[in-house]
């Protein structure tokens, strides 16, 4: 505590005076959005107003301003939510995302789009697709890697099939908790719902704690939260919006086997996305099946010291044994030395698609 005394009544005015400043500015800037809105509009009957790159700008400048007290990642939150609210303004954005309501991939899509988007819950992730290509929501959210389980097969291949691009990522620390409800016996707890990847993140501290209890595998960690709501001897792996939906209390919390992990998802939607300046493409490539064909393909990135970031192989639908591989690295595909690599990869490959260039997620 400090010797001056503190006036609590002169600070809380200050307060109200700051207040005052922020809202007339925030003001000033919805009106900005608006007027945004018009151009865009007069430009192009068919524009689409969210725009990845920019919003990505927005937030890394802020964050490179920011002095603090506050951190800046909880300052680009506030803008974040600042942001979506302008964006709602010019166009209410509807986001489908693997539900059901409470799942990680909903938190994904609020920390991404912030809470002034509109997010509909789809029951599987081929749904997600098929819901952003009719044109019934604006983007999609589906999760594509866990660092500790892997890669998202049904993501993947739904790639494989699909004309959409990949507008965004967005990086989620998964902590998961185990979850009782008002009825549940606490020292009675012989059966664990979860989905199958949550297990497997807490399979460790579930052999030291629960060897015993046995372990249910359900479609989603919100599906999980929901069932143990009911049962005096159930307990539920899920994170907090499960744990909030469903008014469960954490009997122990961060019980995933690594501290650092996380899953990142992908924004699906129409549009190809300009450069942020710090981006990332994804492709995936089909080779002819040949010796030497993986050394083929990953010798141009190397020469021109293109960053791989993930290399993913999975089964062609092609025929048996054919393989095509995901690729994601930095950089986006209009700069020079990125188009270059595209095109000697698009030489030695049977088939090239590029997914997506989109900003590296910046939350
Ligand atoms: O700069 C734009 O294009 C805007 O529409 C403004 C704005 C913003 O609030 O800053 C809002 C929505 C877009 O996704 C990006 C940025």
């Amino acid at each position: 505590m400090s010797d001056t005394p503190i006036d609590l009544e002169a600070l809380r005015q200050r307060i109200d005076a700051l207040d005052g400043d922020i809202l007339r500015l925030i003001s000033e800037r919805a009106d900005c959005a608006q007027q945004v809105a018009q151009v865009k509009t007069a430009e192009d009957p068919d524009t689409v107003f969210y725009r990845p790159e920019r919003e990505a700008q927005v937030l890394r400048r802020i964050m490179a301003l920011n002095k603090g007290p506050l951190d800046s990642e909880e300052v680009a939150r506030l803008f974040r939510e600042i942001m979506s609210a302008c964006l709602a303004l010019e166009q209410p954005i509807k986001v489908a995302y693997l539900g059901p309501e409470g799942t990680f991939t909903q938190q994904a899509a609020l920390k991404h789009f912030g809470e002034s988007a509109i997010s509909l819950p789809m029951a599987a992730i081929d749904e997600v697709f098929r819901e952003v290509e009719a044109g019934a929501v604006n983007y999609g959210v589906v999760p594509v890697e866990n660092s500790t389980e892997g890669v998202i097969n049904h993501t993947l291949d739904s790639f494989m099939d699909s004309g959409l691009r990949i507008c965004g990522e967005v990086v989620l620390r998964i902590h998961h908790h185990l979850l009782v409800g008002e009825t549940t016996r606490q020292d009675k707890v012989s059966r664990i719902y979860s989905h199958p990847q949550s297990f497997a993140q807490c399979r460790k501290w579930l052999d030291a704690h629960y060897p015993q209890a046995e372990r249910v595998p359900v479609s989603s960690n919100a599906e999980a939260a929901r069932l143990v709501k009911t049962e005096w001897h159930s307990a539920a792996i899920a994170g907090d919006m499960a744990a909030k939906l469903y008014g469960l209390t954490r009997l122990a919390e961060k019980i995933e086997d690594r501290p650092d992990n996380s899953t990142r998802f992908l924004i699906i939607g129409h549009q190809d996305v300009p450069m942020s300046g710090e981006d990332k493409t994804s492709i995936v490539v089909a080779m002819r099946n040949q010796p030497g064909a993986l050394h083929d393909l990953l010798e141009p990135f190397h020469r021109h010291q293109i960053d791989m970031t993930r290399l993913e192989t999975r089964p062609s639908r092609s025929g048996a044994w054919n393989y095509v591989f995901f690729i994601d690295f930095k950089g986006h595909r209009d700069e020079p030395r990125v188009a270059a690599v595209l095109e000697e990869v698009r030489l030695r490959a049977a088939e090239v698609k590029v997914l997506g260039s989109y900003p590296i997620g910046v939350l």
